[in-house]
């Protein structure tokens, strides 16, 4: 949490901090480094109230070497049922000589008082050699012997700027824990930055020698590019149990919702392609492979979707699939081909609409083996009138009017903010028992009077249906959207009962 939120833009409230801290904690991370108190009030009293509510994960603060720092880190963190003082000090020549102005004979007394002051507080008291990864490995052998010996019982080798290699960074670790002589004294940790994009690969380099602690952030999230992503070097070492010499205590079924929190907190998205929390990252396209995993999911998965918090892995249809994922997405929304004959006419009109769209959905294959074109469901539901209220300090109200099948129907409901107040008031009246998928806006003119169009997913038995709507005001638009996919579930169904 203290480096995630050293992104550009991620700042987080002592609310955001506490959201987090509970998802560590049920991830049940073996620490959770909550902030740097001396940094602001603001931050002091975030990393105390964190102190205050965890109980099954370590709780620690970042503080300089200055004694200032150390109290105020103490002060933080001690409501904490197991608190940790993590001290710091840059150790290579370039940072000693510019940035600190001080010798190393001053960096190592620096670190050596600090730690001992850190220690009258707590008897967990971690010691960094902030830019480690271009520090001399012979005035890292000092100063963390002398740390070791004034009390220190984890040292963290973080390369700050990430210009180290994997193969490096772990023979580092090897050198380190061989020749410094009370080496067994404390754990090593790894602390890495993804300026080269090998933030997890020199982490696991370092477990491989010898670390037992990895500090990384959810989603990759740090200073600059970031550090390791939680989730990646987690599930590393779970899934390579054959190399690793260690396992890690982290129950791996939270980390997809602990990414969406993350995300939604700091508004940095995870990218499609991202390891293990991305949305493609258990989604299979090209139809060689949906044909492997429809066989057996292992020819191309080495994890299973929920183990890592998905409901399960996903075949979506473009214009590289195959005839036997289009047969087994047919055959779950209902419909069986008499014959190879058919199948393969409409396998080639699937084809066919394929290269012309980028992304097939549900509807999309309903119209293309029946007559009937979803997109042109008659509106069995009209959205006739609408209030949502957002006010600071208040819960979010939302009132809709429909008129079903002619008869006009309100219902009035609260939520976590005026769109989900407005769906759970639609679903008041509808009652639809769809599931909501997907929800995005995106604005189609520019300026604040834009257009927004909102894009809403539903599912309901084994069939997913996209609706859209757009307004200039967003909450509309989003009623206008969630009614447009009603009318589609609705059309869909009543299609099914026909038997067609
Ligand atoms: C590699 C890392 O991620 S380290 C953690 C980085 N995180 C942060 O910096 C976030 C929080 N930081 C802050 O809020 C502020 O920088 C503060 C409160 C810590 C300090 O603010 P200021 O007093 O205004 O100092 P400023 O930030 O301008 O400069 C940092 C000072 O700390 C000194 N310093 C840096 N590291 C250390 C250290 N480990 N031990 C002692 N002093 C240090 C610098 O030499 C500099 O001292 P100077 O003012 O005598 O030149
Ligand atoms: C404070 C230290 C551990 C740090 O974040 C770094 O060196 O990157
Ligand atoms: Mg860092």
């Amino acid at each position: 949490m203290r480096d995630g939120e050293q992104s550009p833009g991620a700042a987080m409230s002592r609310e955001d901090k506490l959201r987090i801290a509970r998802a560590l904690e049920r991830l049940k991370v073996d620490v959770i480094e909550a902030g740097f108190p001396a940094s602001s009030p603001g931050d002091f009293a975030s990393v105390k109230a964190v102190a205050e509510i965890v109980k099954d994960s370590r709780v620690c603060a970042l503080a300089r070497t200055g004694d200032a720092d150390i109290d105020r880190a103490a002060e933080a963190i001690k409501p904490a049922v197991a608190p940790r003082i993590h001290t710091f000090i840059a150790t290579s020549p370039l940072h000693m000589e510019k940035k600190l102005r001080m010798t190393p004979d001053q960096v190592v007394e620096a670190a050596v008082r600090a730690v001992k002051r850190a220690r009258q507080y707590t008897d967990d008291v971690e010691f960094s050699a902030e830019d480690a990864g271009r520090s001399e490995m012979e005035f890292l052998c000092r100063i963390f012997e002398a740390v070791i010996d004034a009390g220190a019982t984890t040292i963290n080798v973080p390369d700050t700027v990430g210009y180290n290699l994997p193969q490096q960074f772990g023979e580092k670790f090897r050198y380190l824990i061989e020749n410094i002589p009370n080496s067994d004294k404390a754990i090593f940790s790894a602390h890495c930055h993804n300026d080269l994009g090998l933030a997890v690969a020199n982490s696991l380099a370092a477990v491989m020698a010898g670390a037992r602690q990895v500090e990384c952030a959810v989603n990759g999230l740090g200073e600059r590019a970031g550090n390791a992503a939680l989730e990646e070097v987690v599930m590393a070492v779970r899934t390579r149990q054959d190399l690793f010499p260690c396992d890690v205590g982290v129950d791996t079924r939270h980390l997809l919702a602990c990414s969406k929190l993350v995300a939604a907190i700091t508004g940095f998205h995870v990218q499609p392609n991202k390891a293990i929390v991305g949305l493609n990252a258990f989604a299979h396209e090209s139809g060689i492979h949906q044909d492997g995993v429809l066989k057996s999911r292992e020819t191309y998965e080495i994890m299973r979707a929920q183990d890592v918090g998905w409901q399960d892995n996903r075949l979506t249809l473009g214009k590289l699939s195959g005839r036997n994922a289009f047969k087994q997405r047919m055959s779950s929304l209902g419909f069986e081909f008499a014959s190879q004959e058919e199948m393969a006419e409409a396998f080639r009109r699937f084809k066919e609409l394929a290269d012309k769209k980028r992304e097939i959905f549900d509807e999309d294959l309903m119209a293309l083996v029946t007559d009937m074109d979803l997109s042109q469901a008659n509106e069995r539901i009209k959205l006739v009138g609408m209030k949502a209220c957002a006010e600071i300090g208040e819960t979010p109200q939302a009132t809709v009017s429909l008129v079903i099948d002619g008869e006009e129907r309100s219902a009035t409901a609260e939520g976590d903010g005026s769109v989900d107040a407005t769906f759970k008031a639609i679903e008041a009246i509808v009652n639809s028992g769809a599931q909501l998928q997907l929800y995005s806006v995106q604005s189609i003119t520019s300026g604040t009077d834009a257009q927004g169009e909102v894009s809403v997913r539903l599912a309901r038995d084994g069939m997913a249906v996209n609706g859209s709507g757009s307004d200039t005001d967003i909450v509309i638009a989003s009623a206008k959207a969630y009614v447009n996919c009603l009318n589609l579930v609705l059309a869909a169904r009543a299609h099914a009962a026909a038997g067609v």
